[in-house]
């Protein structure tokens, strides 16, 4: 998918809404315990319940991974039924993988040849040799870590050089060397709120994926004042608000419920720009 697909299926439901699939078995109604494969069930579920509310999903793979071969399992199959039955949901595996070229060249393979996912999470610390291998798959994505939504944030990326020039600032400014906007786009948390016109200055035309509403605080109105371009440009997370808005059988419904909720919010935004 590039760029202007992504636009276009915003435009069309109406939503940069990104569901998060962080499924916790801890987390999940009992009933579903009883299932081959609850997470897979439950996770189908809610794809079934908010399809047509949002535009992308992003399973994190560490909730997955911590299942070992079950929860690993679970991911693939959450991954084709997504592409089977809503072709047109943009995947994005949250992995915040990065390695020497020759290790990342693996995490991409596994990704993107292995599965067809659409795009996933890098952390750029290791420089341009460890993010290349993740771009040389034509209609692939990479997702940049750049300003994140944790306190952590402030240990090291606000650091500036002698020029003023803050860390995210240099990561979002070089990476963006490495590839166009239509292969590449950054992670800015949704708490960093005002701070979104500093990344705009560095990245005006780039994607967003913006996590950090609903469980963290985030405000969708500050998001939108001030990370909003003109192709819309950001996609807009929330796990747990979603995925855990009620803990009981009718789990499904309370995710679609909240869904439709921001969907409704983020249609009042891209009106009030007249993107839609
Ligand atoms: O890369 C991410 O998606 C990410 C970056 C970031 O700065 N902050 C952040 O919360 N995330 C992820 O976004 C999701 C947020 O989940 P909730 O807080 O439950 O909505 C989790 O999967 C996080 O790992």
């Amino acid at each position: 998918m590039n760029k202007q697909q992504l636009f276009e299926n915003i435009k069309r439901k109406k939503s940069f809404l990104c569901v998060g699939l962080d499924i916790d078995i801890k987390k999940i109604p009992t009933h579903l315990l009883n299932e081959e494969d609850p997470i897979f069930a439950f996770n189908k579920i809610i794809v079934d319940s908010t399809a047509d509310l949002c535009v992308a999903y992003k399973p994190n793979l560490a909730f997955y991974e911590s299942l070992g071969i079950q929860g690993w399992s679970a991911f693939e199959k959450t991954v084709r039924y997504i592409k089977e039955n809503y072709p047109d949901q943009f995947i994005i595996a949250d992995a915040k993988r990065g390695d020497i070229g020759n290790t990342s060249e693996m995490y991409a393979r596994s990704f993107f040849e292995h599965l067809d996912i659409d795009s996933v999470t890098v952390a750029p610390y290791m420089g341009e040799d460890s993010v290349k291998p993740f771009l040389v798959y034509p209609g692939k994505w990479v997702i940049v870590l750049g300003l994140t939504s944790n306190k952590g944030s402030q240990d090291f990326q606000f650091t500036a050089d002698a020029s003023g020039e803050r860390l995210f600032e240099k990561v979002m400014r070089i990476s963006q060397t490495w590839a166009t906007d239509d292969q590449m786009m950054f992670v800015v948390g949704a708490t960093q709120g005002k701070l979104f016109t500093d990344v705009r200055k560095i990245a005006p035309d780039h994607f967003l994926l913006v996590p950090g509403v609903g469980a963290q605080g985030g405000s969708l109105q500050d998001v939108a004042k001030y990370g909003m371009n003109k192709q819309c440009g950001l996609l807009v997370n929330s796990s747990r608000g979603i995925i855990y808005a009620d803990k009981s059988e009718n789990f499904g419904i309370a995710a679609r419920a909240e869904s439709k909720k921001i969907q409704e919010q983020m249609e009042a935004l891209l009106q009030e720009r007249s993107l839609i």
